[in-house]
């Protein structure tokens, strides 16, 4: 199993999380979160108004997949995230050893 983390513009949450549904992902996390890339000391467009960019205002999604699904979720998640803009974020993959569902006690890819 595989985390995803990706680190998105907030504007493109819905769409992200609609890509993801379609492909049967059925959980997942999401935190407001504050963060800067390579773009550090230019200016980016943040719902109409210019930023000098310190740390802006972004989306961390959380999904854990089977390593099966890991490549057409990340696939989706870039698809649907990208602007082609300065900014549109980031996705880092981690390998996951263990999941439990707390209410069963399902574990692994049962418990997704
Ligand atoms: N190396 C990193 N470690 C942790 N978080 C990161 C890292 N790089 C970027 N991020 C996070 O991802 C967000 C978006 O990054 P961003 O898209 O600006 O990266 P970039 O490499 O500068 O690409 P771009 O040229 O498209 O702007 C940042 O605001 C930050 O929260």
């Amino acid at each position: 199993m595989k985390k995803i983390e990706a680190i998105i513009k907030p504007f493109k949450l819905d769409e992200v999380r609609e890509a993801l549904s379609e492909l049967g992902v059925s959980g997942l996390t999401v935190t407001e979160v504050k963060g800067f890339g390579r773009q550090k000391g230019h200016t980016e467009l943040y719902r109409g108004a210019e930023y000098v960019v310190d740390f802006l205002p972004k989306i961390k999604l959380e999904v854990v997949v089977s390593s099966e699904q890991l490549e057409t979720a990340v696939d989706a998640i870039v698809k649907a995230a990208h602007t082609g803009k300065i900014g549109d974020g980031k996705i880092f993959v981690t390998s996951v050893e263990q999941v439990i569902r707390i209410r069963t006690g399902e574990t692994d890819e049962s418990a997704l």
